[in-house]
């Protein structure tokens, strides 16, 4: 194992009814900032728990942070909230919020421009912030990631910014999720566990068992989660499994990989394709161009969770990059550029931008400009 800090700040307040716990949450003296989207809150009642737990508080509230949060928007924001000296923030929402909300923590105690806080790839210093989780997927809620776009260039870009001081998980606010958001947040919590697993073998027995745990989960909860998003037992465990994925839990001492949500970003940034979506196609062209690299843990991979254990060596890694792709597919995604609409001209421009930024991404850092193309062009 690699040597590794582990510290990860937020408290988890999970189950029904704990939206009411919020104002013993917050500490009583804060001017308040709330973050949202575009309203679902207000259609599935999240919007009035959140406000009846906040009653008598001095709230702000900041409206229309879109999914893909662009920096336009949060410009906004954090002109109101220096206006009116917003010292914590409440992000109700899905991933979209929270990480926009990351950047207003960042640029409420910025001088500068916030982009060149999404271009330095770190926050300074950071108002407290908190989060009610509505949309399952990204981990936001309990990592101190974050991801922005600038819609006037077509860019999106990661940073780090710091942990939400909490993080309510009611499983009830998903109910009232579209099915298609679902598959979304199912595929990205799947690829988030296989950007920190599938790298090289023998690295931690332990990471290896909690990653496989939360893959054999997602298979397990899929069809249900899909069929019945209104059942509370599945959803608790789909509202948990995307938070597991990716708060620094399964990456303790192990390497990461991350190559493909770097060229997933560019398909969103260029075409709006939904995250989770993104990633649905092109981990089947990583695994396809990387095999090589990718060799033992793809037979470990195999083996543990799709029970492949018959063939050659070649035969069984074959089939298992077979069987993730149906597994996307089940949940009703794309696995292809085609089926996308996206071809060649794409490609071309992921490549250049790649070359452009001198990007070195993946494991192996060899996830340049060509290779990127290579496993867009094995998932066309
Ligand atoms: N911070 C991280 O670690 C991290 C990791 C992966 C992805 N991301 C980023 O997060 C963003 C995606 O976030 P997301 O996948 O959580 O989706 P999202 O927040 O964009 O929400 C998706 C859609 O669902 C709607 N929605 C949210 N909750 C709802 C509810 N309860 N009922 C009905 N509709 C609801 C939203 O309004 C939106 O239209 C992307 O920009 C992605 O790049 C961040």
């Amino acid at each position: 194992m690699n040597n590794f800090i582990y510290h990860n700040p937020t408290e988890l307040v999970f189950g029904k009814g704990q939206i009411a716990r919020l104002a013993k949450l917050i500490p009583a003296d804060k001017r308040i900032m709330i973050t949202f989207g575009g309203g679902s809150v207000k259609r599935n009642g999240v919007y009035e728990q959140v406000i009846r737990a906040l009653e008598g508080r001095e709230v702000v509230e900041f409206w229309g942070i879109e999914a893909n949060p662009s920096v336009e928007t949060l410009r906004r924001a954090i002109a109101l909230g220096k206006e009116r000296r917003v010292d914590f923030l409440l992000a109700v929402g899905g991933g979209s919020v929270i990480d926009g909300t990351k950047l207003i923590a960042a640029g409420l105690l910025y001088e500068g421009d916030a982009w060149e806080i999404v271009l330095k790839g770190k926050a300074g210093k950071t108002v407290p912030l908190a989060t009610v989780l509505t949309m399952s997927a990204t981990g936001s809620e309990m990592n101190n990631g974050a991801v922005i776009s600038r819609y006037e260039t077509k860019e999106k870009y990661a940073f780090y910014g710091d942990y939400p001081v909490f993080s309510i998980l009611d499983p009830e606010t998903l109910y009232s999720l579209p099915v298609r958001q679902i598959a979304c947040g199912l595929s990205d919590t799947f690829v988030h566990v296989l950007e920190q697993y599938m790298t090289t073998p023998g690295q931690s027995r332990l990471m290896d068992r909690w990653a496989e745990g939360i893959l054999h989960t997602v298979i397990e909860i899929a069809p249900r989660a899909l069929a019945e998003p209104r059942d509370y037992a599945v959803m608790s465990e789909y509202m948990l499994a995307a938070t597991l994925a990716l708060n620094d839990m399964i990456r303790m001492g192990v390497t990461q990989d991350w190559a493909t949500h770097m060229i997933g970003h560019e398909l969103t940034a260029l075409h709006g394709l939904t995250h989770g979506a993104t990633l649905a196609i092109v981990i089947n062209g990583t695994l396809r161009v990387l095999r090589e690299q990718k060799r033992g843990k793809l037979l470990q991979y195999g083996e543990r969770i799709w029970g492949v254990t018959e063939g050659t060596e070649e035969e069984r890694i074959d089939r298992t990059i077979e069987a993730t792709e149906r597994f996307f597919r089940s949940l009703g995604l794309s696995t292809r550029l085609s089926e996308e609409g996206i071809g060649a001209e794409t490609i071309a421009e992921i490549e250049r931008r790649f070359d452009a930024l001198g990007a070195k991404y993946g494991e192996a850092g060899n996830v340049d400009g060509a290779t990127a193309r290579r496993i867009l062009e094995a998932c066309l």
